[in-house]
């Protein structure tokens, strides 16, 4: 379980003036996240989304406030322990290229993880690659290439199989199917829904896509400005959004709105 408490995030940046001002990126959310459960988080651009994403991934210290993985506060951990419990948040993010080592194989990419973690002889690592590309529907073959010689779908494949690699408590996925054109899209949620099956592990997937949102997962958090504004566990349909600002997000989709075939 995943629990985070009073979790607050402001940067100082300057305004047009060249004053310093302060932006609270994310305001004080208090959240639990279950084990092996599936979650969307919505917002506009802006609404904090990525900070939280950042400071869950480790990527981005907290002003204040605390995440729990179980009984575990993250912020008192040090070392090879912090590194161990960090592991086990994967983020998966919106741009795979990035993600990915330009000069490494993706092989090299898909294995890093495992290597840091629990190195393995070279036929057990090789076959437990090999296991995770047919897992995410990568070809064998694509294995020895370099990132730039993938697709954009196949550069996202390589980039699920590294995060599931060490099978980590909690999965996020920051816009990841942004960018993508709309069959790919729909294949790469489609994996996505599988893994949330097969998979002991929580996924938070990030978007500013309401029906993304509502394919993916029936619970769905609502965040605006910092905060999360509602949250819905069986949601299924735009009727089940109560708040104001929800019920804006739907009003502002595009009159044919783009539900996922
Ligand atoms: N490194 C930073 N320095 C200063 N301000 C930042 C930084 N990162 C984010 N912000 C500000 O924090 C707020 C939240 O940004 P964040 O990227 O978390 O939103 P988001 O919901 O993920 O948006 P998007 O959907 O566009 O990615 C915004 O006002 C943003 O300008």
């Amino acid at each position: 379980m995943i629990t985070i408490r009073n979790l607050h995030k402001q940067y100082t940046v300057k305004d047009k003036s060249r004053k310093r001002i302060v932006v609270d990126a994310v305001n004080h959310i208090s959240l639990t996240l279950q084990d092996d459960t599936g979650y969307a988080l919505i917002g506009e651009s802006g609404s904090g989304k990525s900070t939280l994403a950042k400071m869950l991934a480790g990527i981005e210290t907290a002003t204040s406030g605390e995440i729990w993985l179980d009984e575990i506060n993250l912020a008192t951990l040090k070392g090879e322990a912090l590194r161990r419990k960090r592991s086990e948040f994967q983020l998966v993010l919106q741009n795979s290229q990035s993600a990915l080592d330009p000069r490494r194989t993706i092989y090299h990419s898909i294995a890093e993880p495992l290597r840091c973690l629990s190195p393995q002889d070279t036929p057990r690592e090789l076959e437990r690659i090999q296991e995770l590309a047919y897992k995410v529907g990568l070809p064998e073959a694509l294995l020895t290439r370099l990132p730039h010689e993938l697709s954009g779908g196949q550069q996202k494949r390589a980039c699920i199989a590294r995060a599931i690699s060490i099978s980590p408590k909690f999965i996020i996925f920051d816009e990841s199917v942004s960018g993508l054109d709309v069959t790919v899209r729909k294949q790469i949620l489609d994996l996505i829904v599988r893994l949330k099956e097969e998979e002991k592990s929580t996924f938070l997937f990030i978007t500013h896509d309401i029906d993304v949102a509502l394919y993916l997962s029936s619970n769905i958090l609502v965040m605006k400005e910092g905060s999360i504004v509602e949250q819905l566990n069986n949601a299924a349909s735009y009727d089940d959004f109560q708040h104001e600002y929800s019920k804006m997000l739907i009003a502002a989709l595009p009159l044919q709105s783009h539900h996922i075939q």
